[in-house]
């Protein structure tokens, strides 16, 4: 699903407009129908609507909204924050406004008097993707009162004070339990400065333009499915591919653990763990079916070893500090030909010193945390800046960046950004990133295409902890876990082909 900005949701508007064609006034009663139908199927009828509306397109959403719900039966009011005279569709819906079923608030002392009850339903159309600066004086009042108020609260495209696609400054941002927003998510609505304010979202297909929407680019994409690639009906295991995890050390090799069985589980022919001497009967108690690659050292991970026959090697979680796993890690940096997946600690030997980014091999994936990114790449003041250094980044070196966090931005090696849709709360807990790194590997040599490992796997990670929450309370799922879930997570994104 793409992402567009306001410019190009305004095009899309008038784009719809022109060639379906419609005109706005009833774009914008398609648009204000969704929304009070999903009302109408959420909130039963004790709630009591008080839509506060702007002068702009969005107060003129609602005020159809207000129209629409009063003749559901609800007890509706609306309150003209900005006056009676705004935009001609505002006003042609204000006529409209039968005002023998809605109940018009005036003036804000009025407000207050009737907002005293936990079952007014708030419904935010003071602004939408029309905000130009931060709002300030009586509206700001009202905006922070409402916040404070009782009942439930939901913001109609986008919460009011907030914008869509840039960072914002203003205090005064409408604090929604639920944002309805037409046809697109906003940018905004994915930045983790912003979830106080959007809540929930829910996008509400109005109908704009297919034509438009297919033929135009976007630089941003939240990924809603995935296709899995199966295997040929013919395949042997070395069609399945070869995957080599190096990860953990002594009293480390959980996580070289998780990566290999999250590896397994992701179809992989072949599954190696370099391991050193103390660690081998951990690999091998743990996971039958794995190889071993024999490192010489005894603690620590140091040998360069036979990777030539490998699709894919899994660099980095627990690896540790030694310094001959980072030479070994240089020296895969600059030998090793197939695909790398690097994570954790193989992020940090990057950050220790950034000049290893110069021997990246086109298409590695690297993997960080919001932490490991901003080590690698700099302090940001907002995620706003994070995603255009995580576009850039990808860019200059000619790789994947999957950011992770609730939405995980995966950056292609041209800039662009696919958001991930999937996953909960209960995955942000230590080893969850370990199964995710183990993932990619073993999904690489199905795929063959790095980028669309990277987002094929974050989606089933996500999905693996979406099934787990089925049965688990978020707080007690654990990676092995999601690893025990994938088989079903991949189900569904092989059915759905
Ligand atoms: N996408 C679609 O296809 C559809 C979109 N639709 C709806 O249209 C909405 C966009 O409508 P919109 O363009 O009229 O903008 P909106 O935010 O209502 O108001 C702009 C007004 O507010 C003013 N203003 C701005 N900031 C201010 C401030 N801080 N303090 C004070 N004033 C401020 C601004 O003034 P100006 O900046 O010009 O000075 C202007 O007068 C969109 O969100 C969706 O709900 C649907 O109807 C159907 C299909
Ligand atoms: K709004």
């Amino acid at each position: 699903m793409k992402i567009f900005t306001v410019d190009k949701i305004r095009e899309a508007d008038q784009f719809t407009i022109e060639n379906e064609p419609i005109s706005s006034l009833n774009l914008m009663e398609r648009a204000s129908t969704q929304v009070a139908q999903w009302i109408l199927k959420y909130f039963p009828k004790y709630y009591r609507p008080i839509i506060v509306a702007g002068k702009g397109n969005n107060g003129g959403d609602g005020l159809a909204i207000a129209r629409m719900l009063a003749t559901f039966g609800y007890q509706t009011k609306v309150y003209l924050a900005m006056g009676t005279d705004g935009s001609d569709d505002f006003n042609a819906n204000l006529e409209r406004l039968d005002n023998g079923r809605v109940d018009i608030i005036e003036g804000y002392q009025s407000l207050k008097e009737r907002a005293i009850d936990k079952n007014i339903l708030w419904i935010d159309a003071l602004f939408g993707s029309g905000l130009s600066r931060p709002i300030e004086g009586g509206l700001a009042e009202l905006i922070d009162y409402i916040n404070k108020a009782e009942g439930k609260k939901i913001a109609i495209d986008i919460p009011s004070g907030l914008f869509a696609d840039q960072p914002t400054e203003g205090k005064s941002i409408f604090q929604a339990d639920t944002t309805l927003s037409f046809q697109f998510p906003k940018l905004a609505f994915l930045i983790p400065e912003n979830e106080a304010y959007v809540g929930d979202w829910t996008i509400l297909d109005i109908g704009l333009s297919r034509e438009y929407i297919d033929q135009t680019e976007s630089s941003f994409e939240l990924t809603k499915h995935i296709k899995l690639t199966k295997a040929s009906k013919f395949a042997h295991k070395g069609d399945r591919g070869r995957c080599t995890i190096i990860a953990g050390g002594y009293t480390r090799m959980g996580a070289a653990v998780l990566a290999a069985r999250a590896a397994l589980h992701s179809g992989i022919g072949l599954i190696t763990v370099q391991s050193c001497q103390k660690t081998i009967n951990v690999v091998q108690q743990s996971i039958p079916e794995a190889l071993i690659l024999k490192d010489c050292n005894e603690y620590s991970l140091g040998d360069f070893l036979e990777y030539g026959n490998q699709d894919v090697l899994v660099v980095g979680p627990a690896l540790g500090f030694a310094e001959k796993t980072k030479k070994l890690f240089v020296e895969i940096l600059k030998n090793y030909k197939g695909q790398l997946v690097l994570d954790a600690d193989a992020l940090t030997y990057l950050s220790e010193n950034t000049e290893l980014l110069q021997l990246l091999p086109k298409g590695t994936i690297l993997t960080p945390h919001i932490g490991e990114f901003d080590r690698l790449f700099g302090k940001h003041d907002n995620h706003f800046d994070r995603l255009k250094k995580l576009q850039q980044k990808a860019k200059k070196h000619q790789i994947i960046i999957l950011l992770k966090g609730k939405y995980s931005a995966i950056a292609s090696p041209e800039g662009q950004i696919y958001f991930n849709s999937t996953g909960n709360n209960s995955m942000a807990k230590g080893g969850s990133g370990d199964v995710l790194a183990g993932m990619i590997g073993g999904m690489f040599p199905l795929t063959k295409n790095p980028l669309q490992t990277a987002i094929n796997a974050a989606f089933l990670h996500g999905l693996s902890g979406d099934i787990a929450t089925d049965t688990y309370d978020e707080d007690y799922v654990t990676p092995s876990i999601l690893i025990e879930n994938l088989h079903l997570a991949q189900k569904m994104c092989t059915q759905t082909q």
